[in-house]
């Protein structure tokens, strides 16, 4: 297996592709997956909040029943002793020391709102009037105990909210008004709450309906309204202001995202409410975040890495295309190894190039064959005469054994064309070849050289008389007249033969046959001449020799 970084590369691409797409697919996985599990985690912890504010408030509800109870029950007993107990209104409220648990302090009011008597300060009683306050006023319109709207006590200058429990006669009038005032910071009341607020900042509130603080952490806060305040009222508290209840997350006052609740009380109009930051609501989730991502980059280099390993499996056989190629370039291997059985589209690219590489190498046998044939009569050209001549030389070199090579030049070969044409002339040749050929032996080349000239080497001659033998077949091939232009055509050659052994080269033969030829036509043509490489006195008895011999073969 070869590792190549070279960008270039299909692998490499591949690679990264897979690489880049893995790891998106991943971190979008994981942000979706972390964003989902932040919705569900947000709407769980949205409903512990109400179900946590609920609980709280009913808390909140049975502890003021209990202590309007707890007043009731005092004004039945005063009302026993038709408000007049033994020992004096104070003496009979201090001898109730469990109040005290319960209330900041006790007040017991005349018809008119003047104190009589109280668990906190008894010199002030007799010299305090009330009858004006809205807790006063409220109860005798309803006729009934009520909770007051919370506000800041004269006696103590706390903030408190008091239970009333009114004392009425037998004719309906009102003879005494018992008052129970809660400290609003005072820790017994509220300290349960305070430590019900979710998380190390999450904490519970409480405001009426017209927005007065009850209760709060900030204790600076408690009493006024919250639409007086600096910003005025936040979205969410306005909401619950006006009816809602529930949770949502928004912005607190100070500007910190928090999951924020709201749940009416069922005694009174006052609303709790519990404010939970998300950052800490989401902690758990915030710190598995870097793990998260970092085991989705994990799986994703995972991936990554099986992907590239598969990318190298699966590009294999392209890499092996590519050597074939290669190796085949350089001559080191045959098409052949194109021809593989795979069945995938690299078996099919791979035959493919099997094929086109057959195709090709068809082409070039059939050029090689027409690179060396003549186009016009269809036997050997120069080229193959060159190649045959030069493998017959060196046979013969290594036989000792006698070659000869005749030249022929067809006679008056001008007049037929301009007789009969060029087309004629070529019907001649076409026709003169294939007599050549026929002529001689099956074992002997024949090969047309240029225009009107053809050769034919005879190998293994065996004497003198053998090539004359050949020369005169020849001369009388030519002598049938030739169907060309719709006429029998009369036509005649002249042959020069050169005989001599595998020590004469080509250009000798060649040189030697061509004089043989120029001497067969300047005795008339219509004949042959030979020629013996090496002995020039013989060659020249020769072509004298075999001149009548020719002319008479002609006559
Ligand atoms: N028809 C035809 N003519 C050709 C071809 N190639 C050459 N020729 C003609 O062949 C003729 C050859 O003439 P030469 O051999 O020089 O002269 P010749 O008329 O044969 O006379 P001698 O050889 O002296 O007998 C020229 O006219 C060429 O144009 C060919 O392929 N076809």
């Amino acid at each position: 297996m070869r590792f190549s970084l070279n960008p270039a590369t299909l692998k490499f691409r591949l690679t990264v592709l897979v690489i880049g797409l893995v790891l998106l697919a991943t971190s979008v996985l994981t942000f979706v997956a972390l964003h989902l599990a932040e919705r569900q985690m947000r709407d769980v912890i949205g409903s512990q909040q109400v179900a946590l504010l609920s609980s709280a408030a009913a808390y909140i509800d049975a502890d003021l029943e209990a202590r309007q109870i707890l007043l009731k029950t005092l004004r039945e007993e005063l009302g026993r002793t038709d408000g007049r107990p033994s020992g004096g209104l104070q003496t009979f409220l201090e001898a109730h020391a469990g109040l005290r648990d319960e209330f900041f302090n006790v007040l017991v009011l005349d018809g008119t709102g003047t104190m009589l008597a109280n668990l906190n300060d008894r010199r002030n009683n007799d010299k305090m009037n009330f009858g004006k306050r809205a807790y006063f006023t409220d109860t005798l319109a309803a006729q009934e105990g009520v909770i007051s709207r919370p506000f800041k006590s004269v006696l103590s200058g706390k903030p408190v909210v008091l239970i009333t429990e009114p004392l009425y006669d037998a004719n309906g009038k009102l003879i005494y008004m018992l008052g129970g005032a809660i400290d609003l910071q005072r820790p017994r009341f509220f300290g349960q709450l305070a430590s019900l607020g979710s998380g190390a900042s999450g904490y519970l509130f409480m405001v009426t309906s017209d927005g007065t603080v009850i209760h709060h952490p900030d204790k600076e806060r408690i009493l006024r309204r919250v639409q007086d305040e600096a910003g005025g009222v936040i979205p969410t508290t306005q909401a619950a202001l006006d009816g809602f209840e529930g949770w949502v997350e928004g912005p607190t006052k100070s500007g910190v995202r928090a999951l924020i609740s709201y749940k009416r009380l069922r005694k009174t109009d006052w609303i709790l409410g519990a404010v939970y930051p998300v950052e800490e609501a989401f902690t758990p989730l915030i710190r598995m975040r870097p793990s998260a991502l970092l085991a989705s980059v994990a799986v994703a280099a995972l991936a990554g890495l099986a992907g590239w390993l598969a990318i190298l499996r699966l590009l294999r056989p392209l890499g092996a295309l590519r050597r074939h190629v290669a190796r085949i370039a350089d001559g080191s291997a045959d098409i052949a190894v194109f021809n593989v059985p795979r069945r995938d589209e690299f078996g099919e690219l791979s035959r493919a190039f099997f094929t086109l590489s057959q195709h090709r190498r068809e082409a070039e046998v059939k050029l090689e064959a027409q690179a060396r044939t003549d186009i016009l009569t269809g036997i050997d050209n120069r080229r193959m005469f060159e190649e045959t001549f030069a493998a017959a030389l060196a046979r013969a070199a290594r036989a000792d054994s006698v070659v000869a090579l005749a030249y022929l030049d067809i006679d008056h070969f001008k007049a037929i064309n301009d007789t009969y044409g060029h087309k004629a002339g070529d019907q001649v040749l076409v026709e003169f070849a294939k007599r050549l050929r026929a002529a001689v032996r099956s074992t002997d080349s024949v090969a047309r050289l240029a225009g009107d000239e053809f050769v034919a080497i005879f190998e293994g001659v065996r004497d003198d008389a053998e090539p004359a033998i050949l020369a005169g077949k020849i001369l009388d091939m030519a002598r049938i007249p030739f169907a060309a232009a719709g006429q029998q055509l009369q036509v005649t050659t002249s042959v020069g033969i050169a005989i001599g052994g595998g020590a004469a080269s080509m250009e000798d033969y060649l040189a030697l046959s061509d004089e043989a030829l120029y001497a067969a036509k300047q005795a008339g043509r219509n004949r042959f001449a030979i020629r013996r490489l090496g002995s020039a006195p013989a060659q020249a008895d020769a072509a004298r020799a075999r001149q009548p011999l020719a002319a008479a073969d002609n006559t």
